[in-house]
Parts: structure tokens; sequence; C-alpha cells
């Protein structure tokens, strides 16, 4: 078979444009890109060969092999690892087949700047090569096939696949270095770059070929040595290795489970949100190893789905090395190691919250990965407590974020429950008047704006025997409470009984099916009117969320709502009095349908009717303009 020239992926060739343009700082990085896609390969073909020894029998010590071509001005990234064939080749170094990455490059600017630092959380992996090279040779032979495979491009919207005739078992990465960038050919800088990044990497990194090349890394597995031994900076670089991770880790946790089951953990929490933490394929990026073999990537079994941000390894001394990705799943053994990890990891996040030192970077660590952990309060009923003592909310009380200790301890006297209000975002929820009479009162109210809210609440109920409660649904319960730095509750000016009875009936009256009740309201002091949920209906947030996602079921909702109006209020004190009036019912018609529409547009919901209130809204204000 001849050569053939095929097209990087449109997406492939947009990065390769950026990374030739050598926009990274450091360049340097390059190596480890190659030297972690090596030594992978030789993890994958370590465990291909425990059930299969055949595939690495004819040459069974791993190990990456750093070449210099002083005259020819190469430098080589040789592994003897699992190898690729064609339709590897094609398919891992011609697109970007990772999920979510797709959609994450499309956001791609076209504007250098931006497009390095969206691309700088994200890696380039084995395209940062074309940082230093002009041009890239790739010969590879899958380890079990016998063909061998040769791939090369210059970066520039295309590629060559060909047969490679002589090819061993592995991959050869043959960088053909820029003008500018020959010091890359030395040894003692090739060195020191393999010491900063690439030293935990547990299998010899040599440098030339034959007996005599000298290793120049520790290759011995970090996660195995004792953390005296480890210094910061090379927990960070093996982050960055294992996690294929750009920013620092906010929390490694690496100790040794000892007792009737072995196992090391060396585990990390980002810094930052990973872009695709919410894509429902997206598991966890822990790697499995069973005594130094690797295993596999994000087992199920391994971490609960709400701890999906952690990256890292675990060792197990006690799991078969010949276990099977399909068996891991129903191990018990590795139940045991999944809850010794979640208390473990649960219980350092909460003295991370506590502790006075690091209290505020938890706050960061909470707006990255709360409302992921909150998917554990609602389906992880053994660890419930644990994972409440990690909540942090923002409330009406102010900026910072408050736990449901704090939010209990200081309830207000004849307050019996936590109230809730739950929407898209914090400042249109600020702005809802169903909390004027909690303000009013000093009453502080829990704001929810993560999807998960609307499942954990009801799943919990309640929180130190304190039901939780929406305020946008039910009774206010407000007149129980006494208020703040009012010692006496001051009575509000409100129409004559008469009036607001009569008007409540007229509304009702008017409106007809279209609410389920119009009542007098305790918790507006400022707005004329909202809307709020029966006890027994769905919140109103809920309900909008999953027409969104049109998951309301066949005959469920719109639900009715229930109309309250403000006694207080100017307007209705005014309907009141109009209300005792003969022929009243006819001339509130219009107002009555306002008052609800109104009630809509603040709660963002859309007008059944727009036309219909154009037309009434003219009408009112043509009777009432004046000057
Ligand atoms: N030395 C190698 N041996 C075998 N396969 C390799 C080698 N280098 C790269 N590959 C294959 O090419 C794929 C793409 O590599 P690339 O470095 O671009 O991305 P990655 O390693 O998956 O992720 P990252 O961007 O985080 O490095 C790898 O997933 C692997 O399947």
């Amino acid at each position: 078979m001849t050569e053939e020239r095929l097209s990087f992926q449109a997406e492939v060739s947009r990065l390769l444009d950026i990374v030739a343009h050598s926009l990274y700082s450091e360049k340097e990085v390059f190596l480890r890109e190659l030297v972690s896609n090596a030594s992978d390969a030789c993890d994958r073909l370590r465990y291909a060969a425990l059930t299969q020894p055949e595939l690495s029998a004819d040459d069974p010590a791993l190990k990456v092999r750093l070449i210099v071509d002083k005259d020819a001005r190469t430098l080589t990234v040789a592994d003897n690892g699992i190898g690729m064939n064609r339709e590897d080749l094609v398919e891992n170094l011609g697109t970007i087949a990772r999920s979510g990455t797709g959609a994450f490059l499309r956001q791609l600017s076209g504007d250098a700047k931006k497009d390095v630092s969206l691309i700088g959380q994200f890696g380039v992996g084995f395209y940062s090569a074309f940082m230093v090279a002009d041009r890239v040779t790739v010969t590879t032979r899958k380890a079990g096939e016998s063909q061998g495979w040769r791939w090369e491009s210059d970066g520039k919207g295309e590629f060559t696949v060909g047969e490679a005739a002589d090819a061993a078992r592995g991959t050869r990465v043959t960088l053909h270095l820029r003008d500018g960038d020959d010091e890359y050919l030395e040894e003692h800088r090739l060195s020191a770059i393999v010491r900063k990044y690439s030293d935990h990497i547990a299998l010899p990194i040599l440098f030339g070929e034959g007996d005599e090349a000298k290793t120049l890394n520790s290759a011995s597995a970090l996660w195995m040595r004792s953390k005296s031994e480890v210094t910061a900076e090379q927990y960070k670089e093996f982050y960055h290795h294992v996690g294929h991770a750009f920013d620092d880790p906010w929390l490694t946790l690496h100790w040794r489970a000892e007792g009737a089951i072995e196992y090391t953990n060396l585990l990390f929490v980002p810094t930052s949100k990973p872009f695709d933490l919410f894509d429902p394929k997206r598991a966890h990026r822990v790697k499995l190893y069973v005594r130094r073999v690797f295993i596999t990537e994000g087992a199920e079994g391994l971490l609960p789905p709400y701890l999906r941000f952690l990256k890292g390894v675990v060792d197990s001394e006690d799991l078969p090395l010949n276990i099977s990705r399909e068996m891991l799943q129903h191990n018990p053994m590795l139940a045991k190691i999944r809850s010794g990890i979640v208390r473990r990891v649960l219980s350092e996040l909460n003295r991370k919250a506590n502790d006075a030192e690091s209290k505020e970077a938890y706050e960061g660590f909470w707006e990255n990965f709360g409302a992921v952990l909150k998917e554990g309060v609602y389906d992880d009923y053994e660890h419930r407590d644990d994972l409440l003592k990690l909540m942090r909310f923002r409330t009406t009380a102010g900026d910072g974020l408050v736990s449901l200790e704090e939010y209990v301890g200081r309830m207000k006297e004849g307050q019996e429950a936590i109230f809730t209000i739950s929407g898209d975002d914090i400042d249109s929820l600020l702005k809802s008047p169903q909390l004027e009479g909690f303000r009013a009162k000093g009453v502080e109210v829990l704001l929810l704006t993560d999807a998960v809210d609307e499942f954990w609440v009801p799943a919990v109920g309640a929180y130190k025997e304190k039901p939780f409660k929406s305020v946008t649904r039910g009774g206010a319960e407000l007149g129980k409470i006494k208020a703040a730095d009012k010692p006496e509750d001051k009575p509000e000016e409100t129409p004559a009984e008469g009036g607001l009875t009569d008007l409540l009936a007229l509304l009702k009256l008017a409106l007809g099916e279209e609410v389920k009740d119009v009542r007098k309201s305790e918790r507006l002091t400022d707005s004329a009117v909202c809307l709020v949920a029966d006890d027994n209906d769905m919140d109103m947030h809920l309900e909008r969320l999953l027409k969104q996602h049109k998951q309301l079921g066949m005959g469920m909702g719109p639900s009715k709502r229930i109309l309250e109006v403000n006694p207080g209020h100017p307007l209705i004190k005014r309907l009141g009095e109009l209300a005792t009036r003969e022929g009243a019912a006819t001339g509130l018609d219009d107002a009555a349908w306002l008052l609800l529409d109104q009630a809509r547009i603040v709660e963002g919901e859309p007008l059944p009717d727009p036309a219909a209130f154009a037309r009434r809204l003219a009408s009112v204000m043509a009777r009432g303009v004046s000057l």
C-alpha cells in the first residue's frame, strides 16, 4: 500500500495553528506530553499482557527512550508500549476524540490570546510537538500485529500515513526541530526537563539507545514513596501527568490504608472546574492500579459519581491482577476501597471547611464542586450527614457563604423552618417579591440556584429537625416570627377589612379558573402582588425547569397558582375602596387581570395572552393618565 494523504479534522488544524505560533510560555512541556503518552502506552500494554502475555514477551522490559541525532537535528521519544495500527493512527493523530472536546474546541474564537487561555486549561497532548518541530514523524507497530505504520506531518492541515517496514513494537515520535530549538538536542537540558516534569513516571526514561543508555528519572511509582520523600513540586507534576491537568491541585491526599485490605491512594482535588464536569458521560479521573500495574481509569465502582472531580491513583495490594474491567464493578473489595476513600475525602473536606486558614479557600472549592457534592446528598444516604456539613449557601443575609449549622444557629425567635427560594441566578432571586416580608423581619433565606437543589431539598426534608420551606410555596408563616429590630410588630395600615374581603372575592370572580385562589399576603411589603404555589403543588421554579427540559409528565402542570395581594400597597387599598361600590365587578375586571399578569412577569413566566395584557394596560392608562 502506498502512502495516503489525509486532512486533519478542522478543530485539530485550528489547534495546530495556535500551537505552531508558540504561544505557550513554556515550550518545554512538549516533552512532558510525549513522555506521558509513551508511559500511558506502556501501561496499556502491561495491562493487555496480563491476559495475553505473548503481546510483550519478545521485549518485556517496558521503557521510554529519548534519542538525539545532532546531525539530523532530531529528537525521538520512543516507547515499547502498545503501539498503534493504521486505524489508531488516523483516529488518534488526526482528530480529537475525547468526549466533550469537540464542543470545547468550537468555543475557540480565533482571538489568539483568549484561545491560549482556553487551551491552557485543556492541553494539546501530542500536538504540542509542533511547538518545537516543523515536521513530526511517527513510526509505530501495534503489539500483536506484524505491520508497522508511518505517520508524518508538517502540522499544516494534512498528514500522510503509509506502511513502515521493520517497525519495532511501540511508537517512535521523531521531532525535526525548528531553527532555534537546538537546546532540545542537549542531554543536560532534556535530563532537567524529565526530572522536572516526569520524575515520578514509574518506568525508566533513558537517554540514548543501547545498553549504556542513562536513566534520567527515579522510575519508582510516586504514590509508593513515603510522604516525606515527595516535594510539593513533585506532587504537582504528578497531578499534571496523571490527571492530564494544567492547573494546580487544590487538595492533595496521599495515604495508605492498612489492615484487612491494603491500598495506597494519591488523590487530588483540582483548583479549577473541569469544563465537562456536567457532561453525562464524564467519569472520575482516578486510575486504578493493582500492585503497580495499571488496570483502568474511571472504574465505575471505585468512586461515587459525586466525587467525579477527583483525579489521581488508587493502587490495591489485594485485588487479583487479572481482574477484568467488567468484573470490577461487582467486586466486594472494590466496594470496601470505595467506602474508605469516601470517608477519608469527606473528612478531609470537612477539615478544610472549618480550619480558620483554609475556610476561605474552601469557598472557592464549593463554588466549583458544590453542585456535584449535592448529588451525593440526594443519593448517598449513608454519607448524607457528612455531606450536609460540607454544604455552603448564598443567603439573603449577605455576600458570604453560610453553612446549615450557621443558618440554624441564627434563626429568629418563633422561626420553625429553614426558608429557601430557588431560581436560575442570585441576582434575579434577590429581586423576588416573595422575599420582602422575610427581609422586613430580618429572616434569612437560602438562595438556591443549582438544578440539583430541587431534588436534594425534598429528599432531605429537614436539617436538625427544622424543615426546609420554600418562600414561594404555601403560607409564609411570618406571623409567628418576631421581627429582628422592631420589638413590636407595627400593625400594617390596611384597607377596611370589608373592602379587602370584597376585593378578594371580586378578583376571584374575575380570574375564575385561572388561579387556585386569591388571598391576602403576609410576605409582601413593597410589591402589590405575587404568585405562590399551593402547599401540595410543585414549586414554581421546579415546574419551569422541568418544562424547559420537556420533563413535565403527561397530565402534569402547569399548576394553578395562588395570587397573593399586599393589603398595605396603595393600589390594593384603592381597589379595596372601589370594591365596596356598586357595579365594582365589571369595573375591576381589567385590574384583576393586570394584577395577575404583573405577578407573572415578575416571576419570569410568559404571559398566556400578551395582546390582552397590552389592551388592558392601555385602557387602564387611558382612564388614569393625568398630569
Ligand atoms: N506513544 C504512543 N503510543 C500509543 N498511542 C499513543 C501514543 N501517543 C499518543 N497516542 C494515542 O493518541 C491519542 C492522542 O494523544 P494526545 O496526546 O493528543 O491526547 P491524550 O493523551 O489522549 O490526552 P492529553 O491531551 O491529555 O495528553 C492518545 O489517547 C493515544 O491513544
